[in-house]
């Protein structure tokens, strides 16, 4: 432990401990804007394998590109020999006991079982010496992390108490396995595990990270999580001073304080008391909560957001006392019920050619909701997203620039989503020849990401090359500078 100590020393952090939270994570100097607090490789880590992205992903580093299947097992793929290589210790034990698995049970090898398999057979290669343990990767740190296993409910224990047999069947081969120990690291991993993202936020996979898990939540952190890989890094959002906790935000932060602390409260158990949720009940969050979930006034000029009224006949519109009848909402939010079901049937379905349905959602929710409503902006990404894929550039763009002016109300200014908007939006300006308008975009972009992202990763580095090359393109067109908007 001590060796651990010094270890987060040398990198400016200590751990605190309070009956409030926990452990915490803190920084005995100053870290400023943009600069790796933390960065740590998984103890263990899996992809995801889910019915919106199939694609298997490397083992080691998540890519999906020229991928090959592990010879042997038939279940693990890599993108080349030097992937394989890093994971051969950990997967030439896994690949024995994956050859081992009946067929039949192949179906339930998700990747929480997988990670569970993998978390044992690491500790198990640590404790042989096949892999070396430091001070910050090793199996005392992951026995460290918070299991909440006496505020679990009944359903969930059962349901972990399953897992972990189902573990148990596929190490049958292997001595020493604890049930109970397994079913408490299904717990832990719930309240611990990351979902690892691609440098575009894309969920990749999942990781356990104990180092950065010492780090606690707020919904208005002063520092994010990225990946570089399979590498999870924490950077500053802002000057940090000596002597601040770290803090990053679990969840998504565009959501009323009642649902931010309803998800931390199911997922980690505790009740975020930071400085926006202190504000509940307060006149500031009523309206950021109305806004941010609530209906639009009957005026389609006006964008006060809506209260209900005491009588309740409906909802007031706070900036110009119009209301809007409670049966009018009532109607138009079922007819998106309605459509919201038709289009999740046909996706699960495989149905690809789904954009009428949420063209005709976002009618109904322009219709209903705030214009800086998070379902109307959810319905708009998802917009986007199909235009892309038909390659409908134009369209494409139209929505990129809609959804930037929402992103920037709901989210803090340094958010990567509103840098990587950015980042498409310019691409879809250049290459539809809006050459300006692509070097603003870049720039932004650039602005956001080189703190979020680091300006030494690959995926910054090609943002920088765009930029310049844009730059290039506008002076050999001679093309005037267009005024910041
Ligand atoms: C990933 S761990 C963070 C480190 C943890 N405090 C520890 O002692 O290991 C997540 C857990 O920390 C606690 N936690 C995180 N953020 C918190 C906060 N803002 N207030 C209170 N508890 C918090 C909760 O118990 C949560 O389930």
């Amino acid at each position: 432990m001590e060796d651990f100590h010094k270890a987060l020393n040398d990198k400016g952090l200590t751990v605190s401990s309070s009956p409030e939270k926990g452990r915490s994570l803190l920084t005995t100097r100053d870290f400023s804007p943009g600069e790796v607090i933390l960065s740590q490789e998984p103890y263990v880590s899996v992809p995801n394998r889910n019915s919106i992205d199939s694609r298997p992903k490397c083992e080691w580093c998540f890519s999906s590109s020229n991928l090959k299947k592990c010879s042997a097992c038939k279940v693990v793929w890599y993108c080349g020999r030097s992937c394989q290589t890093m994971d051969w210790k950990l997967h030439s034990l896994e690949c024995q006991v994956l050859c081992e698995v009946d067929k039949s049970r192949l179906t339930s090898l998700t990747p929480s079982i997988r990670l569970m398999v993998k978390l044992f057979l690491r500790r198990k290669l640590q404790k042989e010496k096949g892999i070396l343990s430091t001070s910050t990767d090793n199996y005392n740190l992951v026995e460290a992390l918070v299991s909440h296993m006496s505020d679990i409910n009944e359903e969930q224990l059962v349901s972990y108490a399953q897992m972990a047999n189902l573990v148990n069947l596929i190490l049958q081969s292997e001595p020493d396995v604890n049930i109970k120990e397994i079913a408490v690291n299904f717990s832990r991993l719930a309240c611990n595990a990351h979902t690892i993202c691609d440098a575009e936020l894309r969920p990749v996979g999942t990781g356990l990270y104990p180092v950065i898990s010492l780090i606690n939540h707020s919904c208005l952190p002063n520092s994010v999580l990225v990946f570089d890989g399979r590498v999870a890094v924490v950077r500053s959002l802002q000057y940090i001073p000596k002597g601040s906790e770290v803090l990053i935000s679990y969840i998504e932060t565009a959501a009323s304080t009642m649902t931010r602390q309803k998800s931390l409260k199911e997922q980690y158990f505790f009740t975020c008391t930071c400085t926006r949720c202190k504000e509940v009940g307060q006149h500031s969050d009523i309206r950021e909560s109305a806004i941010l979930e609530g209906y639009r006034c009957k005026d389609d000029n006006c964008i006060g957001f809506l209260l209900r009224d005491s009588e309740n006949k409906g909802f007031i519109c706070q900036q110009c006392g119009l209301l809007r009848d409670k049966e009018e909402v009532k109607s138009i939010a079922a007819e998106i019920k309605l459509l919201t079901e038709k289009v999740s049937t046909l996706s699960s379905e495989g149905k690809k050619d789904t954009r009428s349905i949420y063209t005709a959602i976002e009618k109904l929710q322009v219709k209903l909701c705030h214009p800086f409503s998070v379902n109307l902006m959810r319905t708009r990404e998802t917009l986007l997203k199909t235009y892309m894929e038909v390659q409908d550039w134009e369209q494409a763009l139209a929505y990129c620039r809609i959804i930037i002016p929402i992103y920037e109300r709901v989210y803090p200014s340094l958010h990567p989503l509103i840098g990587l908007q950015y980042y498409t939006c310019g691409k879809l300006e250049w290459f539809l020849g809006e050459t300006l308008e692509a070097i603003q975009s870049f720039t932004k972009a650039l602005g956001i990401l080189s703190i979020t992202h680091g300006t030494a990763t690959s995926f910054v580095k090609e943002l920088v090359l765009k930029l310049e090359e844009a730059h290039a393109e506008a002076s050999h067109k001679n093309l005037a500078p267009v005024r910041a908007t």
